[in-house]
């Protein structure tokens, strides 16, 4: 191995409390709201079809124009209990907010720069009321938090020069005592999810990544972060030169997916997904035509694939300028907290099952219960399930409700059947196995 001095701080999986409610938490929200919510994506008449969140950059809005937008900020329909009980009616067992994105604009009175909430008619801090009332209804916080900030004079995309070595350090310093104010003001904040850090800037500076770790981690025992935040002694990121992974679960499954077949290596680390309901909308967009907008059930098969693999899956809302959220987005939380409800239990703390994934749906499993959930139904009406070697399937049944039958085809090899009744939605069939080493069968492999 290459020696570090700022890879990974840790072999493996963390096992503590915090980890695994972190793990266990399996599903949660993303909340994208900041001053390109008041724009929606268009500029000076002109819609643009990217990201919302970035539109200062597709529109290339100077710092001092895009402020202005503050003069705007005053989300008259906020109300955070309402937020926090939308988020438990889906069944998200934790909140992502975005304390300040790429902008540089601050949900929080920040007292080290102007560009905050305290600056603008609503004047109150929001990410206070969101973080008591989220908590109230038992819901986890997580701060996202972009390094990359496009309104400090410090930021640096390169540092080339000896003043950009002068400002950058001035800008590393000025990002310390934000993330400090952070851990300090919200104390119960679980997670610090880091983002805007993939410039050579950051990437020349591993140290300071390093040093964030360790700095929040010392004010908040137990506190998660992501791998997104780190880079080694030679820039390496999310895992080290050494290949080992940095921060406590990778952080690169952006709008994608593991293959359930090929990338099964990510069931040896902690990882954890977001997702943009439209094709890649992440703060609040006008316009919604402009690309694929995913079904509740698309949604629904996402979250079960990412359990499936051993990770969590962070769905994103781009609440309104107001303080409400577009309709489509309340009702995608309905839909799946209906389900979730029904369902929830082949989710949380469910992990990966171990087994061969077959084309009707994905596994998960917790313990000894493995559940199929099942989105595609087959014409033969049996749902194939093919198990380890020693490993027998005793039972099925749908949950909470009546069994189904199972049939051993071969050896390891068995044919559920599918409910009488069309179920109409993904549903989930939960088996009894039995694991008994050396069990003996009556299987005769062909000679060939
Ligand atoms: C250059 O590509 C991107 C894509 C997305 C992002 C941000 N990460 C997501 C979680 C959103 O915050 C998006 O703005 C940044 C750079």
């Amino acid at each position: 191995e290459i020696p570090l001095n700022y890879g990974a701080d840790r072999l493996g999986k963390r096992y503590d409390a915090d980890m695994q409610k972190f793990r266990d938490n399996r599903l949660g929200a993303f909340i994208h709201w900041g001053l390109y919510a008041i724009p929606g994506g268009e500029w000076n008449g002109k819609v643009y079809p990217g990201a919302a969140e970035w539109l200062k950059s597709w529109a290339k809005v100077p710092s001092g124009e895009w402020l202005e937008l503050m003069k705007q900020w005053n989300p008259t329909k906020f109300d955070a209990r309402k937020w926090a009980k939308m988020a438990k009616e889906m069944g998200v067992r934790y909140v992502k907010i975005t304390t300040k994105h790429h902008e540089g604009f601050c949900l929080w009175p920040s007292k080290y720069t102007e560009n905050t909430v305290a600056n603008t008619p609503y004047k109150k801090d929001l990410l206070g009321e969101m973080v008591k009332a989220y908590n109230d209804e038992g819901i986890d916080v997580h701060f996202y938090f972009s390094v990359m900030d496009w309104s400090h004079p410090d930021w640096r995309y390169d540092v080339k020069t000896p003043e950009d070595s002068a400002a950058f350090s001035r800008f590393l310093t000025f990002t310390d005592n934000q993330l400090k104010e952070l851990a300090t003001l919200y104390p119960t904040v679980k997670d610090f999810w880091f983002d805007g850090t993939w410039d050579a800037s950051i990437k020349k500076n591993g140290w300071w990544t390093s040093h964030v770790e360790r700095m929040l981690k010392e004010m908040l025992p137990g506190v998660t972060i992501n791998s997104r935040l780190r880079a080694d002694d030679y820039g390496k990121r999310h895992f080290d030169s050494n290949g080992h992974l940095m921060g406590d679960y990778e952080s690169g499954y952006e709008r994608r997916l593991p293959d359930p077949v090929k990338d099964l290596k990510v069931t040896r680390w902690d990882w954890e997904a977001c997702m943009t309901v439209p094709e890649n909308q992440w703060g609040y967009h006008k316009d919604w035509s402009l690309s694929y907008v995913k079904t509740p059930v698309e949604v629904l098969e996402r979250i079960v694939h990412a359990v499936s693999m051993g990770g969590n899956m962070v769905v994103n809302f781009g609440p309104q300028a107001d303080g409400d959220f577009r309709s489509e987005e309340k009702e995608l939380a309905k839909s799946i907290g209906a389900w979730m409800k029904k369902n929830g239990q082949c989710i949380y703390g469910c992990d990966y099952a171990g087994w061969e994934k077959q084309p009707w749906g994905y596994y998960t499993r917790k313990g000894s219960d493995v559940y199929m959930v099942v989105f595609n139904c087959p014409y033969s009406k049996h749902l194939t399930v093919k198990t380890p070697k020693g490993t027998q399937v005793v039972k099925a049944a749908l949950l909470n409700r009546k069994s189904v039958k199972v049939v051993e085809t071969a050896r390891n090899e068995y044919n559920v059947d599918m409910p009488a009744q069309e179920p109409g939605e993904p549903f989930v069939i939960k088996l009894q196995i039995k694991e008994a080493a050396g069990v003996v069968d009556k299987y005769r492999d062909a000679l060939t």
